[in-house]
């Protein structure tokens, strides 16, 4: 069995669930482990269309349950180590900050999947879990949980190196508050990285007028947003060279597909052995 099926499996009930048509039916939840120790798992942006699936999952996986679902307008003072070992926030990048700096001064750990996260903002998580009141407690924030982005973006930076040009294309719903995506953004400046670590200089570009249409420049890499209806979350990112081009492409084609790494993550943080701010799924593979 591959290496994601083996969380398929712990989370299994995901079909069910989908076939029963039970999301929000809380008396249809599948039988939870007998006597062995659960999760418990609170969410924040409950309502919301990523928050209510990750509701959905907690419910549905044996070794997790739910706690509490807030949403706006809720108290985050109702969150504590007492009720909850692990809080998932899936709100909108202008209140996610402050939401997990409060939830780390309440001394619970928390699983961000919420975008718009800048340097600056990641100092200021780090410091706040520096003066946290639980010893090790820890953020931990997801630009993408779907193995097929968290893939992409993997094998981007291991092309990055080979190729004298490289731009990313992010496509999603037009209901998405933020662009481009925090997914786009992470794969832009892993590009980067590689290609200075490998000694390449900037990308070839001869434009001199640019009403927009070349995109946003993220550390040197250009990125083009697309907002569509049909279309939830896809990324596309090309690299050419003369006469030859590689196209890395990744869809989540429902929002189900961000589950698996969510409920992964979930379980890695529960475990107290990932201290402080990590940020990419790709810690919790062994890629
Ligand atoms: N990391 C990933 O894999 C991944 C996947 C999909 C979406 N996202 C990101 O997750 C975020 C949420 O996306 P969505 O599509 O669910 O958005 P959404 O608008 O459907 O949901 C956001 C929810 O947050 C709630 N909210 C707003 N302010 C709040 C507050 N102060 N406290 C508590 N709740 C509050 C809203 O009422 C809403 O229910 C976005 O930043 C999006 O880019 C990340
Ligand atoms: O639907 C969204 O909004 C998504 N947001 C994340 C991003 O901005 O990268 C992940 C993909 C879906």
């Amino acid at each position: 069995m591959h290496k994601w099926n083996t969380l398929w499996t712990r989370t299994r009930d995901f079909e069910h669930m989908r076939t029963a048509n039970v999301r929000h039916a809380q008396h249809a939840r599948p039988r939870k482990h007998q006597g062995a120790a659960m999760i418990k798992v609170s969410v924040v942006g409950a309502k919301g269309r990523m928050g209510s699936h990750v509701v959905d999952a907690v419910n549905a996986a044996a070794d997790t349950e739910l706690a509490l679902a807030l949403d706006a307008g809720d108290d985050l003072a109702a969150i504590t180590p007492e009720n909850t070992d692990v809080v998932v926030e899936f709100t909108v990048p202008s209140v996610s900050l402050g939401n997990v700096l409060a939830l780390v001064k309440q001394g619970v750990d928390v699983v961000v999947g919420t975008t718009g996260w800048t340097e600056e903002k990641l100092d200021q998580v780090r410091a706040t879990l520096a003066a946290a009141p639980r010893e090790g407690q820890s953020v931990f924030i997801a630009p993408n949980f779907a193995i097929s982005a968290v893939l992409a973006d993997h094998f981007a930076k291991v092309a990055a190196p080979y190729f004298e040009s490289a731009e990313v294309i992010e496509l999603h719903h037009p209901t998405k508050v933020d662009a481009p995506s925090g997914t786009a953004f992470h794969t832009a400046q892993g590009i980067a990285e590689a290609r200075k670590a490998a000694g390449l200089g900037p990308v070839p570009d001869a434009t001199e007028t640019d009403g927009g249409s070349r995109g946003q420049v993220v550390d040197g890499i250009h990125v083009h947003a697309v907002r569509l209806r049909g279309l939830n979350a896809h990324e596309e990112v090309l690299f050419g060279n003369s006469g030859e081009q590689l196209t890395i492409r990744a869809d989540s084609f429902d929002r189900i597909s961000f589950m698996p790494g969510v409920l992964l993550a979930v379980r890695k943080v529960s475990t107290g052995t990932y201290p402080g701010l990590t940020v990419g799924l790709d810690h919790f593979l062994d890629l």
